[in-house]
């Protein structure tokens, strides 16, 4: 289970107390999740979610709070940092950055239909409107430079079939950048896969774990989405779910040409990316008892994307 930082009682209740929610009634580690030790708190005040902050980028956390407030104020379902009565949103428990977020209702969905793909495509859309015109500035630490510095080693580690999929993917990328990162940009969640959105039915109800959000092009967010949303066990799309969340989302945000152009690069660099992420958590948490998730999924979905039949919505 991911939990890497226990909690004793006695020291959350300290840490607990200058919110002014309450008696602290329960508290119990998250298993799900994979960078950071999550607890679901149960106050006298309410149900919240406390995040020790195990990884990553730390100086960033100003940020994703501010990003997270935007995006609250937009009335999206997000998460966002609770204030102590000092005005504290960013604290420390256990030696570790800590942030108390109102936790969301609803449950993750792991057969999601055209419904829940429409949604999550309208909620894409929304959060790309409410930050456009005023993107925060972050460069992904995931971003195309890190793809093209770390694939070349990763890629040693390969067999003859995968090798040439990702060393073309990172000669593809190479020779697009400028392009690509010249499209429309906004503030990106760059990881709104099925383990970050929560259901109430068909409501869709919470969208979490912004840790990797960032600003780039809208694209590219798209593309991360659909290939975690609407692919088959073999990496195929799925021609229907796609097309409900493509078609939520150009509904809220028509496409550009140049972004019709590059869909298919999209959705190859978004396979890209957390292929390599994957393989690198792989080497890095063999054996321990942390969530790895299997990079070769990925590796079968970019060879599946090296054909794409699914065009943007794209209206002349
Ligand atoms: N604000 C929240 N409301 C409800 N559940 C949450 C919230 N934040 C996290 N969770 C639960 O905790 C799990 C792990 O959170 P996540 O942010 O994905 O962790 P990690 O950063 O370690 O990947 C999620 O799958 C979800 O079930
Ligand atoms: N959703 C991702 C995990 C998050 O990416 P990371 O680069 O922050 O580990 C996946 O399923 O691989």
């Amino acid at each position: 289970m991911s939990v890497f930082t226990p909690l004793e009682r006695p020291e959350l209740e300290a840490f607990l107390a200058p919110y002014g929610l309450g008696r602290l009634k329960d508290f119990q580690g998250i298993a799900e999740g994979s960078e950071n030790s999550n607890f679901f708190v149960s106050l006298e005040g309410g149900e919240y979610v406390l995040t020790l902050v195990e990884r990553g980028p730390v100086h960033d956390l100003p940020f994703f709070i501010e990003l997270l407030d935007v995006l609250h104020d937009a009335d999206l379902p997000v998460p966002f940092a609770l204030r102590t009565g000092d005005g504290d949103a960013l604290r420390e428990l256990a030696g570790k950055p800590a942030l108390l977020q109102p936790r969301l209702p609803g449950k993750h969905v792991h057969q999601p239909n055209a419904h829940h793909c429409a949604e999550v495509g309208a909620l894409l859309a929304r959060l790309h409107l409410a930050t456009r015109d005023q993107v925060l500035e972050r460069k992904s630490d995931r971003g195309l430079d890190w793809m093209l510095d770390e694939g070349p080693a990763l890629a040693l580690q390969l067999d003859q079939t995968a090798l040439p999929l990702l060393r073309d993917a990172l000669k593809e990328i190479g020779a697009v950048k400028a392009r690509f990162l010249a499209l429309p940009r906004a503030n990106l969640h760059a990881d709104l896969f099925k383990d970050n959105a929560l259901f109430d039915g068909t409501h869709l109800s919470g969208v979490i774990d912004f840790y990797n959000a960032c600003s780039g092009p809208m694209l590219y967010d798209l593309a991360i989405c659909l290939n975690d949303w609407c692919s088959d066990a073999d990496g195929r799309l799925d021609s229907q779910l796609a097309r409900a969340l493509l078609g939520a989302y150009a509904a809220l945000r028509p496409f550009t040409a140049a972004e019709a152009e590059l869909w298919p690069t999209a959705l190859r660099i978004a396979c890209v990316r957390f292929w390599l992420s994957r393989l690198i958590a792989a080497n890095a948490f063999a054996g321990q008892d942390v969530l790895i998730h299997d990079p070769s999924v990925f590796q079968r979905r970019l060879a599946q994307r090296q054909k794409v039949e699914l065009p943007l919505p794209f209206a002349l």
